[in-house]
C-alpha cells in the first residue's frame, strides 16, 4: 500500500484505486485525485462531489476530445505550453492521457524546444507554483521546504534538481529556468517511462542569477541578486544533497543544466556515494554514442577508427567525448589511444596542451602542441574548418551553442574526405543548433548521416527520406532513470550508462537508405522500458541493486504508471 500527500491531503494507493479521508473541493483540488467530469456518480456521493461538479459523468477519451480542441485553439507554441501547464496543475491523468496520445505533438511544446520560450517567460506567465523551492539566502530552510512537500520518507523515487546556470543552450534563467527545466524533465520521465508523477519532487536551486534582464524585470519571482559561487555555493548544493538524502534514502538524484564549471565536479562529489547522475554529461553521452553506433552500422567503419571532432567542448561535448572514449576503449583501444582520437574545438580554436586557459576537463583532451605546429592559426587560434581540414574526422559533433556554425565550406570540406560523413548537430533549441539537417544533406548530397537534439522532420533528397533521429537526452534519460528506480541502484554506474545506449543501439534498424539513427519518438515507452531492464541487468551484475531482479521485464513494467483514472473512495466508504 502506497500512501500519498499532497496539497495538504491524505490518500493511499490500494490494488482496487485510492482510498481518500477528505471530500469536497479539496479533492478536486489535487491532481493527482481530480477526475473532475468523470467521477462516477457513486463517487461523487461518496467523496462529498455532489453539486460541486457538472451534472453530465464523462468518459477519459471525452474529456480527452475536449482538452485537446481547447489545445489547439491556442494561439502559439507559448499558449499551448501555458494551457498544458494549467491542465497538469488540475488533472494530471487527463494531461498524460492527453501528451501520450499526441507525443510527437506535444513533446516539442512541454519539453524542447518550446520549454526555451516558457522558460523564458517564466515570470510573466507564472500561474501557480510546482514543486520546491530552495534558496541560497535559507538554506536552514531546506529541510523544512521538503517536509513542507508532503511525501514521506519511502514516498520519493526520484528528485531532479537545477540551479539553471546552463539552460539548454540559452543560459543563465534564474528561478524560473530551474523550475521549468527540472518541471520538464519529469514531465518527460513520466510521460515517457511511466516514472509514478506522486513520487518524484522537482527542485528548483535559487542561487541568484547574472541575468541583468531578470535582475530587472519587475515580474522576476527568483532571488534578486548576481549569482552566488565559491564556498557559499558548494555549502548549498551539499546542504541539499545531505537533505534529500536524508529525509528520502530511495531517492535518485538528477542534475540538469548546471554550468561548465560546476556540473561535473558536482557529479564527481557524490558519484559512488548515492544514485545520481548528470543528465547532460551522461545522459546526452549515452544517447549520442547510440546514435554513433547506429552511424558505424551504416558506414561498416568500427568505432576504434572514428576520427572525432567535437566542437563546443563544455559539460555535454566532454561528456560526449568520455562516453565515445570508453567506447572504443571496449572496441580493443587503449584508453591513451582512444583519447587521441578525439579533437576538442572550443572558443579559442582547437584545445591545445600548453594553452592556459583550459578548463579541467577539458584538458586530457587537448592536443599536443607538436601535433599542430604547422596548422593555420588566426586571432581565434585554429579554427574549426582548419581542424576539419587537417584531421579528416568521420565525425562532427556539434554542442556549442553556436548557430550556423556549421558552414557550407567546412562541411564540404568534410565530405570531401569521408563517404558518408556523421555530423551531429545536437545543440537546442533550434535557434542554437550548429546547422539545419535540410542544408547538411543539400551541401553532401544526401551523404550526411545526421542526428540532432530538436526535432526535425524527415528530408527528401533523390529519391531517399531521411528520417533524423532526435539525438536529445530525452530518449535515454527517462529509461535510466527507471531502472535505477526498479533495481534501486546504489549508483549509476558506467556500466549501466553503457548498458543504456547499446539498448537503445539495438532498437534500430538501419538497412533501408534514410533510416533513422534512433528510435522514433512515437516508441517512448517501448525504449525507455527496454533501456530499463537492460540497465537492472546490468545493477544486478554489478552488485549495485538493493532489490532482487528475478524477472525485470515484468517488474520494470509493474512499475511504469499509466495515465488512467484509478477508483476513488472515502475512507468510511
Ligand atoms: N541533445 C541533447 O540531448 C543535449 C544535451 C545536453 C546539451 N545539449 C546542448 O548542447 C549545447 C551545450 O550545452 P552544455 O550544457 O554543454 O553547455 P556548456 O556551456 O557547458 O558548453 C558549451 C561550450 O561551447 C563553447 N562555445 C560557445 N560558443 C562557441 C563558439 N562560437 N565556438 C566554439 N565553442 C563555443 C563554450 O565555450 C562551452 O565550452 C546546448 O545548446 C545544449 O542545449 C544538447
Ligand atoms: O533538454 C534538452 O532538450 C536536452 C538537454 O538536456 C539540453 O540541455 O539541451
Ligand atoms: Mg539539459
Amino acid at each position: 500500500m502506497t500512501h500519498h500527500r499532497r496539497s495538504s491531503m491524505t490518500f493511499e494507493e490500494t490494488a482496487e484505486g485510492y482510498v481518500t479521508s477528505e471530500g469536497g473541493l479539496a479533492v478536486l483540488e489535487n491532481p493527482l485525485l481530480n477526475k473532475d467530469t468523470a467521477f462516477s456518480l457513486e463517487e461523487r456521493q461518496e467523496l462529498g462531489l455532489d453539486g460541486l461538479i457538472p451534472p453530465v459523468v464523462e468518459t477519459i477519451d471525452e474529456q480527452v476530445a475536449r482538452a485537446y480542441a481547447q489545445y489547439l485553439a491556442q494561439p502559439t507554441d507559448l499558449q499551448k505550453n501555458v494551457y498544458l501547464t494549467g491542465l497538469q496543475d488540475r488533472n494530471e491523468v487527463l494531461f498524460y492521457r492527453l501528451l501520450s496520445d499526441h507525443l510527437r505533438e506535444m513533446l516539442p511544446i512541454v519539453y524542447d524546444p518550446t520549454v526555451a520560450q516558457a522558460i523564458k517567460n517564466y515570470s510573466q506567465e507564472y500561474r501557480r507554483p510546482r514543486g520546491v523551492y530552495l534558496s541560497i539566502d535559507d538554506m536552514d530552510g531546506i529541510e523544512q521546504a521538503f517536509r513542507n512537500f508532503g511525501l514521506e520518507a519511502d514516498q520519493v523515487d526520484l528528485i531532479v534538481a537545477s540551479d539553471a546556470e546552463e539552460i539548454l543552450g540559452i543560459g543563465d534563467w534564474g528561478v524560473g529556468g530551474a523550475a521549468g527545466i527540472a518541471v520538464g524533465k519529469l514531465t518527460v520521465y513520466t510521460a515517457a517511462a511511466g516514472i509514478d508523477p506522486g513520487r518524484v519532487i522537482p527542485v528548483a536551486l535559487d542561487v541568484g542569477t547574472d541575468n541583468e534582464g531578470l535582475l530587472n524585470d519587475p515580474f522576476y519571482v527568483g532571488e534578486r541578486h548576481s549569482r552566488k559561487r565559491g564556498r557559499r555555493y558548494d555549502d548549498f548544493i551539499d546542504a541539499y544533497v545531505t537533505t534529500a538524502t536524508r529525509l528520502f534514502p530511495n531517492a535518485m538524484l538528477h542534475w540538469e543544466d548546471f554550468g561548465p564549471s560546476n556540473a561535473r565536479r558536482i557529479l564527481e562529489k557524490y558519484t559512488g556515494r548515492l544514485p545520481t547522475f548528470n543528465d547532460d554529461m551522461q545522459g546526452t553521452g549515452a544517447i549520442v554514442l547510440a546514435a554513433m553506433l547506429g552511424a558505424t552500422r551504416v558506414t561498416g567503419t568500427p568505432m576504434r577508427d572514428q576520427r572525432v571532432v567535437v566542437f563546443g567542448a563544455g559539460t555535454a561535448g566532454i561528456g560526449i567525448a568520455d562516453q565515445l572514449r570508453d567506447a572504443m576503449v571496449r572496441d580493443g583501444l587503449d584508453p591513451e589511444t582512444a583519447g587521441r582520437r578525439i579533437w576538442p574545438v572550443d572558443k579559442q580554436g582547437l584545445l591545445v596542451d600548453d594553452m592556459s586557459d583550459l578548463r579541467d576537463f577539458q584538458v586530457p583532451y587537448a592536443r599536443p602542441s607538436s601535433e599542430v605546429a604547422g596548422w593555420r592559426r588566426d586571432e581565434g587560434g585554429i579554427r574549426l574548418g582548419e581542424v576539419v581540414r587537417r584531421v579528416k574526422p568521420t565525425m562532427l559533433l556539434g554542442t556549442s551553442t553556436a548557430h550556423g556554425a556549421f558552414t557550407e565550406e567546412i562541411v564540404r570540406a568534410m565530405a570531401a574526405n569521408v563517404e558518408r560523413p556523421i555530423i551531429f548537430p545536437i545543440s537546442n533549441p533550434t535557434d542554437r543548433i550548429e546547422a539545419m539537417p535540410q542544408d547538411l544533406i543539400t551541401w553532401t548530397d544526401g551523404r550526411a548521416l545526421i542526428a540532432t537534439g530538436v526535432p526535425i522532420n524527415p528530408i527528401t533528397c533523390h529519391g531517399v527520406t531521411h528520417v533524423i533521429g532526435q539525438a536529445n537526452n530525452a530518449l535515454l534519460y527517462p529509461g535510466l532513470g527507471l531502472g535505477a528506480v526498479v533495481s534501486r541502484a546504489r549508483q549509476v554506474s558506467k556500466g549501466m550508462l553503457h548498458a543504456a545506449a547499446d539498448a537503445v543501439g539495438g532498437l534500430v534498424d538501419v538497412s533501408t537508405p534514410g533510416a533513422s539513427l534512433l528510435p522514433q519518438v512515437e516508441n517512448l515507452r517501448e525504449v525507455s522500458a527496454t533501456v530499463a531492464v537492460a540497465v537492472c541487468r546490468q545493477a544486478a551484475a554489478e552488485n549495485l541493486a538493493r532489490v532482487d531482479l528475478k524477472d525485470p521485464v515484468q517488474q520494470v513494467q509493474d512499475a511504469m504508471w499509466q495515465p488512467r483514472y484509478r477508483p476513488i473512495r472515502g475512507e468510511s466508504g
